[in-house]
């Protein structure tokens, strides 16, 4: 399934002061995103600390989702990300999301699992998988331990 979305930061004059999109990891396969007018605002979230992506002009950022974590069980992390505002100009960009159609299911695939490697997450229908997602708040990495084992 494909999907898309477009997000809109108007600028505020006390940035740190509100949320563009908060914490989350994207409930996906792979996100690929466009920062349409080279504004920064994307930050990742690594050990802790917040760390700013640098816009490139016509680059693409590829973010790997909660699908893959799943899938590869936990070998790829979805990484956690939030969009910031910008104190004078606007920021625009535009997420695609690629995810497993709806009416499968996924889970770890089988050639990653033994017993040295058991599986960490358990199985679960696309559609299930997504209407959680979408009932709960955005809130770091915190959905994908629903899944855990
Ligand atoms: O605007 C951004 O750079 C991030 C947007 C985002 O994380 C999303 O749409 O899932
Ligand atoms: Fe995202």
């Amino acid at each position: 399934m494909q999907s898309m979305r477009t997000n809109y930061y108007p600028p505020c004059p006390q940035p740190e002061q509100v949320i563009g999109v908060s914490p989350h990891s994207d409930a996906t396969g792979l996100t690929i995103l466009f920062q349409l007018n080279e504004i920064e605002g994307l930050q990742i979230r690594k050990d802790g600390i917040w760390i700013p992506i640098k816009s490139l002009p016509s680059a693409f950022v590829i973010n790997i989702g909660d699908v893959v974590e799943v899938v590869t069980n936990g070998i790829y992390r979805s990484i956690e990300h939030r969009g910031v505002v910008n104190s004078v100009k606007e920021r625009m960009s535009i997420a695609t999301f690629l995810s497993p159609k709806l009416d499968g299911e996924f889970g770890p695939a089988p050639s990653l699992i033994s017993s040295e490697a058991p599986p960490k997450f358990k199985r679960i229908g696309a559609a299930d998988f997504f209407t959680g997602y979408f009932a709960q708040k955005l809130s770091g990495r915190c959905y994908l331990d629903t899944l855990r084992i």
